[in-house]
């Protein structure tokens, strides 16, 4: 089966409260269109999956970030293809997250990680990341 290199961003920013919330993103074209996802994309041929999603970040969403530290790599079949994905924490640098390509968006907390209805190969990502994140007081 053919593999699909992907790079995803698992966007995080503290707000006013203290609380950290997750940016995930709803595809807005294409075979999973209305799934939830963590906005990212192809790696391309001689780039670093860091590279790849820089490059995607500022493509869908008009913004800078900085890439983090790696969280996981999915390994997922899909009846089509097999996707590899590589997860990682990243934080806005510049920019306003403008949905270029994207359907909504939504900044979730740890509790609310799991209210949207995630693409197959995210959902055991999502719960991973509020295991990463401190429950609210
Ligand atoms: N970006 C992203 N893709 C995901 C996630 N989960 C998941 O199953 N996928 C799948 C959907 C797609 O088949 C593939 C990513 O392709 P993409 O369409 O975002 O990549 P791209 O921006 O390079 O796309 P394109 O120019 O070829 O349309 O990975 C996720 O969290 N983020």
């Amino acid at each position: 089966m053919k593999t699909i290199r992907v790079v995803a961003a698992v966007i995080k920013a503290v707000k006013e409260d203290g609380r950290t919330m997750i940016f995930a993103t709803q595809r807005g074209y294409g075979e999973f269109k209305g799934g939830w996802e963590f906005p990212g994309g192809k790696i391309e041929a001689g780039e670093t999956p860091q590279e790849a999603l820089k490059r995607e970040i500022m493509e869908e969403l008009d913004t800078e970030v900085a890439v983090g530290e790696w969280i996981e790599t999915v390994e997922y079949d899909y009846p089509g293809f097999h996707l590899s994905m590589d997860c990682f924490w990243c934080e806005i640098v510049k920019g306003d997250l403008v949905l270029k390509e994207h359907e909504a968006a939504r900044w979730l907390t740890r509790e609310e990680l799991a209210d949207v209805e995630w693409l197959p190969a995210d959902v055991a990502v999502a719960k991973e990341i509020a295991g990463d994140m401190t429950p609210a007081e």
